[in-house]
């Protein structure tokens, strides 16, 4: 009979898995291009890396198996969903989920928002197939695994397991299509690095996270719609008036600069507003504060406006707002508290 020797010292991790590159795979070793995400199932990521057994005991799960542009609304309730019922569980010290990178970030801070535990939760994923030369996928495991099982990353909120780095949910963003050091958190800085199978924290974000959102969606099947809007040069109001349409209860305005209203846009989105549909102004820069009532007269036209989030961060914590209230004053307030 086999003897499972399992040291009771080590934390237990449960990975999610959920697709994108660090599952992929290419047709050579110099393929990191052109290749197909999502192949590798759970038990393989695992064993490639069999360091793992060191610093955790760890058990894998195939949540999905998708590259995450594929990523929905739905999936992130199902993800969600699992993750707290883990975290309930006394025999879980953590959570890593492996995911592809175009939408990772929107998944953590999706999350950040919804999970309600201290209990460490970490996204990882690989700018390489598994396949590729010098393949990030196995160390960014390797290091989202013994970052789940610190006692260190409790309490910090859903955290970002990428090249050596430690990052935040709320604030790490994608920012180049190719690169190893892609994950990156330009205005606000990144919390730490991993080195020597040991993280170390310099900082910590003072929005609430977590199990301090008032937000659940343990009852949730579905969240409301809400869209986003680019601005552009010689940008008309057609994208607003078909996604108001296409009955969006909410949409991000990806405004220029300091989240400017084109003349042209103002009135589809005034019109917006008055129908019902909440509308946050955000900016396509990428960094810094959109003020309100700077470019805009938001207490005029009744809009919020998006604080430091991206675009696709500010949908999330919209469609989750929406869920609580229609109270733009109170949405404006969630915006400048998550
Ligand atoms: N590096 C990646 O993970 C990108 C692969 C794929 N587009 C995804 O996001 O899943």
């Amino acid at each position: 009979e086999a003897v499972v020797s399992v040291s009771p010292r080590l934390a237990n991790v449960s990975i999610l898995a959920t697709g994108g590159t660090i599952a992929g795979t290419g047709a050579t070793s110099t393929t990191t291009v052109g290749y197909t995400a999502a192949t590798v199932g759970v038990q393989n990521l695992i064993k490639a890396v069999p360091e793992l057994a060191k610093v955790a005991n760890v058990t894998g799960e195939q949540v999905f198996q998708i590259a995450s542009e594929n990523m929905s609304n739905e999936h992130w309730l199902v993800l969600a969903k699992r993750v707290n019922v883990l975290l309930a569980q006394a025999n879980v010290d953590g959570v890593v989920i492996t995911h592809g990178t175009d939408t990772l970030e929107e998944t953590a801070y999706f999350l950040n928002l919804v999970v309600k535990s201290r209990k460490p939760v970490v996204l990882v994923g690989a700018m390489r197939p598994s396949t590729a030369l010098s393949a990030d996928g196995p160390i960014n495991l390797y290091n989202a695994v013994l970052l789940a099982a610190s006692v260190e990353a409790a309490g910090k909120g859903v955290l970002v397991a990428m090249n050596d780095q430690i990052q935040a949910a709320r604030d790490i963003t994608k920012t180049n299509t190719s690169t190893l050091d892609s994950f990156r958190t330009p205005e606000l800085g990144m919390l730490g690095y991993i080195q020597g199978g040991k993280p170390f924290f310099y900082r910590q974000s003072s929005r609430r996270h977590t199990q301090d959102t008032e937000f659940d969606v343990s009852a949730l099947a579905s969240l409301p719609q809400v869209d986003i809007v680019y601005g552009h040069a010689n940008v008309g109001p057609a994208a607003v008036d078909a996604f108001v349409a296409a009955g969006a209860r909410g949409i991000i305005h990806a405004g220029v600069g300091n989240g400017s209203l084109a003349a042209k846009v103002k009135p589809a989105l005034t019109s917006a507003r008055q129908k019902g549909v909440l509308v946050v102004r955000a900016s396509r820069v990428g960094q810094g504060i959109v003020a309100r009532n700077g470019e805009a007269n938001d207490d005029e036209l009744d809009f919020v406006v998006a604080d430091t989030l991206n675009p696709q961060k500010a949908r999330i914590l919209l469609m989750l707002a929406l869920t609580k209230t229609d109270s733009s004053k109170d949405i404006q307030r969630m915006f400048y508290t998550y």
